[in-house]
């Protein structure tokens, strides 16, 4: 069985979620689920949660009460899911644009950031309905604008950063493990040890 890398400690809390953030197409959801079921903790993906919980599609949230109304509902799904101990969250590739997500997810866990390039995220959604900001005339040119806006937000909330555009999903989880691990042994040695 897996070391645990889940505790983390941030001040005087353990804290043992892990958020994974990234644009639309970077493998959030995907390399999340394989993640959660490697190291047996519970996964969420704040999309599906929060479908499940209106019995809506996301593009008919947006239809009917715009993304202003899909990101109040993020808001409060990042803020129950965030305090679940033990739990692995894939967020939608928005949550980032929102200050208090921003600071909510910091403080919570360990936030992972999947950077992948354009390039490759558009041919990842191409074919996909589900994502209602790509349904748009130049989705690739759409992508590159969220891409320019959204990576500095990505890097400001991340504790780690991964090249999630190289290698399959469990290639990804087995560098977001590693990258972890000597994020934890950082951590150790910078502990002093209290007498
Ligand atoms: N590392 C990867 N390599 C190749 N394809 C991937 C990888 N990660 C995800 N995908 C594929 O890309 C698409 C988008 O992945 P998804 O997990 O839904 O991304 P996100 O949740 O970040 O929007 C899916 O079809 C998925 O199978
Ligand atoms: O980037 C965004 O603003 C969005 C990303 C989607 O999730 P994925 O990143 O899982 O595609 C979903 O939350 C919604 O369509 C909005
Ligand atoms: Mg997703």
């Amino acid at each position: 069985m897996p070391a645990p890398f889940f505790i983390w400690t941030s001040g005087e809390s353990r804290v043992s979620c892990l958020i994974l953030i990234g644009m639309m197409g970077a493998g959030k959801t995907t390399v999340g689920r394989e993640l959660a079921r490697r190291r047996k903790v519970r996964f969420a993906d704040c999309d599906q949660e929060i479908v499940a919980r209106t019995g809506v599609s996301i593009p008919t949230i947006f239809e009917i009460e715009g993304e202003q109304g899909f990101r109040r509902r993020e808001t409060q799904m990042i803020d129950e899911l965030s305090l679940e101990p033990d739990i692995v969250i894939a967020t939608g590739g928005g949550v980032v644009t929102t200050p208090t997500n921003r600071a909510l997810m910091r403080g919570r866990g360990v936030v992972v950031y999947l950077n992948v390039p354009p390039q490759i995220l558009y041919e990842r959604t191409r074919h996909d309905r589900n994502r209602p900001l790509l349904q748009v005339d130049d989705p690739r040119q759409r992508i590159e604008e969220l891409y320019r806006q959204r990576d500095p937000l990505y890097r400001e909330v991340a504790h780690l950063v991964i090249d999630g555009g190289r290698g399959n999903p469990g290639t990804m989880v087995r560098m977001i493990e590693n990258a972890l691990q000597k994020l934890a042994q950082q951590t150790l040695k910078n502990t002093p040890c209290e007498p």
